[in-house]
């Protein structure tokens, strides 16, 4: 199969939709990117790399860093870490607070604010220095040592986070969150203030699609048992209420954030990493699931 045609054919087609989504304003620094932006980065197991565009331009991965930090928390924490945080689709935007209350401060799943913030407060007991921890994690996973956060994107999502703070103390008011609060908003915004590109994302998401093994030295990072359950909490919870219809759409496991990234993977077969910063109303990057639509379509490969 010839992917970098399949890709060209992508790029050459979305460059001729008009899309309506907005770039994220809530957080300041992140309505400075140009909605132009776009790139893609297939990374295949058996045959390489192909992509276009914005792909080695890095962007800010926000919601996508939560596989991260839970892959980081069920390395260190067998079953028990799904006593605090469930793994259900939520159905809800991903900053809702409404479920929580009548869920007594258990989150559905890791994968919306509630759930990531759960983790963090896990990865704040048990790490000795939990930002140099994750960084390093990220590190290992790509081989790359130069990624890091973006200072701007930090310090501006810290002066906004009230609804992260508001569902910090609701759950700290049922005993779900140990740290103190502000000790927690500040470990969740900086994994979140994380910038790395389309080809950087590939190769860490290469964990999830390689059976747990990075793919440049086959090294393992993750046993095949738990790569399996992060999959499938991808599947179902990756999208927040649009998990279904990027499923229904897309037919892989994935992850989304608001900097306007998606990543996929095919297991066995590739990760893919897109970037386009216009979000949709459910918040996930409107080029960008389009794009990915595209891609399990023209090539056949999705899991379904
Ligand atoms: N969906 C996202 O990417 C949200 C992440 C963002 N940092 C927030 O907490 O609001």
């Amino acid at each position: 199969m010839n992917y970098q045609q399949i890709l060209n054919e992508i790029k050459s087609e979305l460059s001729s939709i008009h899309y309506t989504g907005k770039v994220a304003s809530y957080i300041p620094e992140l309505a400075k990117i140009k909605p132009d932006k776009f790139g893609m980065h297939l990374h295949c197991i058996n045959s390489g790399h192909y992509n276009f565009g914005d792909h080695i331009e890095r962007f800010s991965i926000q919601s996508i860093s939560k596989v991260f930090a839970l892959t980081m928390a069920m390395s260190l924490l067998d079953d028990e870490l799904f006593k605090r945080v469930d793994v259900e689709p939520s159905g809800d935007p991903f900053n809702s607070l409404v479920q929580l209350e009548y869920e007594n401060g258990i989150p559905r799943n890791p994968f919306i604010n509630a759930g990531a913030l759960v983790i963090s407060d896990i990865l704040i007991s048990l790490l000795k220095e939990p930002k140099k921890d994750f960084l390093n994690f990220i590190h290992e996973i790509t081989g790359n040592t130069d990624i890091d956060i973006n200072p701007k994107v930090f310090l501006s999502e810290k002066s906004y986070s009230y609804r992260n703070a508001a569902l910090l103390n609701l759950m700290k008011s049922f005993g779900n969150i140990k740290n103190d609060i502000e000790t927690v908003l500040d470990f969740y915004i900086y994994q979140c203030s994380i910038a790395m590109s389309c080809k950087e994302l590939s190769t860490a998401f290469m964990i999830y699609a390689n059976g747990g093994k990075r793919l440049f030295d086959n090294e393992q990072i993750l046993s095949s048992r738990k790569v399996k359950r992060i999959n499938a909490i991808m599947q179902t919870c990756g999208f927040y209420d649009e998990a279904g219809e990027f499923s229904y759409r897309v037919g892989l496991p994935g992850k989304s954030g608001v900097g306007g990234g998606i990543v996929a993977v095919h297991p066995g077969q590739y990760a893919v990493a897109v970037w386009s910063p216009p979000l949709n109303p459910k918040g996930n990057s409107e080029l960008g699931m389009h794009a990915l639509e595209r891609l399990t379509t023209l090539t056949g490969l999705s899991i379904f």
